[in-house]
């Protein structure tokens, strides 16, 4: 309110409440005319009171909007990053349980499964067809005596050595999976059957000459293969892997510590 009206107002109040005035004709008039002003200024006031409030609901409103919004987004973005975290938990669950089901879980090297799956596929393949691969069974002399002599434990160390030693050897398109026991089945890729018998030579040389030495104990292996090469349309899994373990067994009768091939 102006310092004018305040005066107005104090003067109008001030000449209400002078008894000289007090049987004024024009008194009444002034009085209804100051209580309407007083009725308008309440109204007024009320109605800014409504407007200040409104106003203040807004802001408010809207800064709860704003924060439900702030809030829905950090739910959003936990929930992302749980299903982010969960997705990779499954893809590292899945490459572990394919790796479970296609290596052996002593030396790591692929399994029967594998190299049985490999050998399918190349044979489905009219480019691998046309490379040729022979197939070495490679069999551990005497394994039965390291167990005998130095504990099954021992013995699981010396297939871990003996497995390190034949990746080392073989070339990194070769495949060596653990056949079983102390069994190892290669796949040599693009070979024919004299140079696989030589690949299989040096590998069985190396064995016998490098001593393994697991904790206390010192020793070296010798091994016996049987080597076949793959005919064309010839069953890989039966034909070409029976042609093979028929040569370990004549590798094994002949002494061991030898390979012998397979007759065509
Ligand atoms: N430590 C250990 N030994 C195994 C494993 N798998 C097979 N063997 C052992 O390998 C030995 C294989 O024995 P045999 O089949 O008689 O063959 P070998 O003693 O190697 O004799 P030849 O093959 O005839 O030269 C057995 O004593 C099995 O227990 C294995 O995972 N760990």
């Amino acid at each position: 309110m102006t310092r004018e009206k305040t005066e107005l107002l104090t003067w109008v109040e001030s000449l209400l409440a002078d008894p000289t005035y007090a049987q004024d004709p024009l008194r009444e008039a002034l009085e209804r005319l100051y209580l309407h002003h007083l009725e308008e200024k309440a109204s007024l006031e009320r109605m800014v009171s409504i407007s200040d409030n409104f106003q203040r609901y807004a802001r408010e409103d809207q800064l709860s909007v704003r924060q439900r919004y702030d809030k829905a987004l950090q739910r959003q973005e936990k929930l992302s990053r749980i299903s982010d975290g969960f997705q990779q938990l499954m893809r590292e669950h899945n490459i572990a349980l394919k790796e479970d089901s296609t290596h052996d879980p002593l030396t790591g090297l692929p399994n029967r499964r594998m190299i049985g799956e490999r050998l399918e596929r190349d044979s489905k393949d009219a480019s691998q067809r046309a490379q040729g691969y022979t197939l070495a069974m490679l069999d551990i002399d005497h394994f039965k005596q390291i167990n005998d002599r130095h504990g099954h434990e021992i013995g699981d160390q010396v297939l871990v050595a003996i497995a390190q030693i034949i990746q080392q050897e073989l070339r990194e398109y070769d495949l060596c999976a653990r056949w079983g026991g102390e069994e190892f089945l290669l796949l040599l890729a693009n070979t024919r059957l004299e140079e696989g018998r030589t690949i299989v030579n040096r590998l069985r040389q190396r064995l016998s000459k490098a001593p393994i030495t697991v904790g206390d104990v010192t020793l070296s292996v010798t091994a016996s293969a049987g080597l076949s090469e793959h005919h064309v349309g010839e069953d890989p899994l039966h034909e070409t892997l029976l042609r093979a373990d028929q040569a370990l067994l004549r590798a094994k009768r002949g002494g061991r510590d030898r390979s012998c091939t397979s007759i065509p």
